[in-house]
C-alpha cells in the first residue's frame, strides 16, 4: 500500500562551462547544483477503485488525512463512479491550479492525463505526470492510482521578486516559501533550471509514491533519470543535452551527455506501445539504445574558502533560439567552431582540474592559488566573446561584461561568468567566503547602472544578489514539517 503523503526535492543548476559544447558528446560541461530546490508533495486523494470514466464530480482539495482517516474516506467515495483525477497547485502563484483527468489508452498506449477546463496549459507538469503514470502502471501491472493532489513549492530564487514577495519577506511570513502575488506565466524566471528541477521531483514522488519505498531514493536514482529525461525532453518539444535533468538527480559533477538517439524513437502518449517503448527506456533495456551518459565527481565540492553566489539582473534570455543561432553558425563554419570548441574545452578542463586540486587539498588553498581560478575564468570569458561576435549571439553581451568586469574588480570576487547559454540570465560568481565580501558587491548593486550601451539592445535591471548557493546534492526525500500553511 502507498504511503498518504510523499514528499521530495530536486535541486536547481549553473552550467558553470560549457555552454553549447555539451550539446556535443565530444565535449562536457561542468554543472553546479545548488541549494534552491523544487518540492513536489503527493498525497493520495482517496484509494481509487475506477468503475467507469465519466466526469469527476470530487473535491479535488487535498484532504491531508491520516491514512486511517484515509480508509475511511476511502470507504465513502469507493463506490463513486468517477474517474481517478490528478489536481496539481502551485499555490506561491495566482490560479495555478492544473486539474487532469487519467485517461487509460489502448494498444499498450500507456495513461495519459487530460487538462481539465480552458486555464493555461502546463506541459511539464502534464507530460512528467504522463510518464510517470505510463511508467507506473506499467511497472506495478496496473492502472489503479486513486485520485492525487499534487502541491508544488519551490525555493524564491527561481524567480524575480514582486512586490507581494518582497512584501511577505520584510513581514517575515513565509520565510521559506514567498507568495509571489502573481499568475506563474508573469513571474521572471532567473534561469536556474525550474523546470528540470520540477519535472525530476515530479516523476521521482510519483514512481516513489506508488512502486517503491523512499527508502529506494539511492538505488532507483538511475531509472529516476532516465525517466526524467524523457519527459523533460518531450515536453521541451526538443532533446536537449539534459545537464539540468542530470544534476537535478545526481548533484554536481562533469557530464558528458548521452546520445540523442536514446530518446528520438519513443513516439507520444498514447501511440501504440508507447508504454513498452518508455519502460525499455527507464529500464535501460534497449541494447540498441543503452543509456552513455557520462558523469565525473558527482556531489563536487567547492575548495575551501571559496563560495559560488547568483546576481539576477532582472532580464532574462530566449535559450532555444539562441542555441539554434549557435548551432546553425557552427555548421556553416566548422573549422572556425572547431578551434574555438577545443580552445574552451581545454581550458574549461584545467579550471575544472584546478577546482578538483584545490577542493582535495585543503591545505594547499592559499591567495596565489584562486588567482589561477581567476586567470581561468578570465580565459573562458574571452573564447565566450569571440564566440558572441563571430556567432552573432548574446553569449556575453557587453552589460553583462560590464557588470562581470566590475564586480570582479572588488577585493574578494575571484571571477564569474555568464552561465549556460549565456545572455541575460543571472550571472554566476566565485567569491571568497570571506563575511566582506558580500556588503562590498551589495554597495556596488545598490544604484548600479549600466554605462555602456548594448550590443545587442539588451538592458539589465536591477542587479541583485541572490541568496541561493552551492548545494551539490540531487534528488532527496524531505519531511514534511517545513511546509506547514502550504499544504
Ligand atoms: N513553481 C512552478 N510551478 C509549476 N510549474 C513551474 C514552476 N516553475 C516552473 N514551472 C514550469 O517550468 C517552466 C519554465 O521552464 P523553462 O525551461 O522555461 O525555464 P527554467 O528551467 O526555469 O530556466 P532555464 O532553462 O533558463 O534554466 C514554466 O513555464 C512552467 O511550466
Ligand atoms: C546552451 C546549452 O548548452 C546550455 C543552456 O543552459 P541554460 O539553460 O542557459 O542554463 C543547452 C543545453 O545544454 O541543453
Amino acid at each position: 500500500m502507498s504511503p498518504a503523503v510523499t514528499a521530495l526535492s530536486a535541486p536547481g543548476k549553473v552550467l558553470l562551462t560549457g555552454g553549447y559544447l555539451v550539446l556535443d558528446r565530444n565535449y562536457t560541461g561542468t554543472v553546479f547544483a545548488l541549494d534552491a530546490r523544487i518540492h513536489v508533495v503527493v498525497q493520495q486523494l482517496r484509494r481509487g477503485h475506477r468503475r467507469g470514466t465519466s466526469g469527476s464530480t470530487t473535491d479535488p482539495k487535498p484532504t491531508g488525512l491520516t491514512s486511517e482517516a484515509q480508509s475511511n474516506t476511502t470507504a465513502a467515495v469507493e463506490d463513486q463512479d468517477a474517474e481517478d483525477t490528478v489536481v496539481v497547485r502551485s499555490p506561491q502563484f495566482v490560479d495555478a491550479v492544473w486539474e487532469y483527468g487519467v485517461q487509460r489508452c489502448d494498444n499498450g498506449g500507456g495513461v495519459k492525463v487530460v487538462q481539465k477546463g480552458n486555464g493555461p496549459k502546463n506541459p511539464f507538469v502534464e507530460t512528467s505526470l504522463s510518464y510517470a503514470l505510463t511508467y507506473i502502471s506499467y511497472v506495478a501491472d496496473s492502472k489503479d492510482f486513486g485520485s492525487l493532489s499534487v502541491t508544488i513549492l519551490a525555493d524564491n530564487d527561481y524567480y524575480s521578486e514582486t512586490a507581494t514577495s518582497k512584501g511577505s519577506a520584510t513581514k517575515g511570513q513565509g520565510a521559506r516559501f514567498a507568495n509571489f502575488g502573481v499568475p506563474l506565466q508573469e513571474a521572471h524566471k532567473t534561469g536556474l533550471g525550474s523546470s528540470a528541477a520540477l519535472v525530476t521531483a515530479l516523476v521521482s514522488s510519483l514512481v516513489i509514491h506508488r512502486t517503491m519505498q523512499a527508502a529506494d531514493l539511492g538505488a532507483g536514482r538511475d531509472k529516476l533519470h532516465n525517466l526524467a529525461q524523457a519527459a523533460h525532453c518531450a515536453a521541451q518539444g526538443k532533446v536537449g543535452s539534459g545537464f539540468d535533468v542530470a544534476s537535478a538527480v545526481y548533484g554536481s559533477c562533469l557530464y558528458k551527455r548521452f546520445s540523442p538517439a536514446i530518446l528520438e524513437s519513443v513516439g507520444d502518449v498514447g501511440s501504440a506501445g508507447f508504454e513498452e517503448r518508455l519502460f525499455a527506456i527507464v529500464e535501460d533495456s534497449d541494447p540498441e539504445h543503452p543509456w552513455d551518459t557520462e558523469f565525473v565527481d558527482f556531489g563536487m565540492q567547492l575548495p575551501r574558502g571559496m563560495q559560488m553566489v547568483l546576481c539576477d539582473v532582472e532580464c532574462g534570455s530566449q535559450t532555444p533560439s539562441m542555441v539554434r543561432k549557435v548551432l546553425e553558425w557552427r555548421k556553416n563554419n566548422r573549422a572556425e567552431a572547431d578551434v574555438l570548441w577545443a580552445s574552451l574545452q581545454n581550458n574549461n578542463e584545467r579550471l575544472r582540474q584546478e577546482l578538483k586540486r584545490l577542493a582535495q587539498n585543503p591545505d594547499s588553498v592559499t591567495d596565489n592559488d584562486f588567482a589561477e581560478i581567476s586567470n581561468f575564468i578570465e580565459r573562458s570569458r574571452q573564447h565566450l566573446r569571440n564566440m558572441t561576435r563571430q556567432t552573432g549571439v548574446p553569449i556575453e553581451p557587453k552589460v553583462q561584461t560590464e557588470l562581470l568586469d566590475r564586480v570582479t574588480a572588488l577585493d574578494g570576487v575571484i571571477g564569474g561568468v555568464v552561465p549556460g547559454a549565456g545572455g541575460y540570465d543571472a550571472i554566476a560568481l566565485f567569491i571568497r567566503d570571506d563575511p566582506t565580501v558580500i556588503p562590498r558587491m551589495n554597495e556596488l548593486f545598490a544604484n548600479y547602472e549600466s554605462a555602456v550601451e548594448d550590443d545587442f539592445g539588451g538592458k539589465i535591471g536591477n542587479v541583485r544578489l541572490l541568496g541561493v548557493r552551492h548545494g551539490s546534492e540531487g534528488v532527496k526525500n524531505e519531511v514534511l514539517g517545513q511546509y506547514a500553511g502550504w499544504i
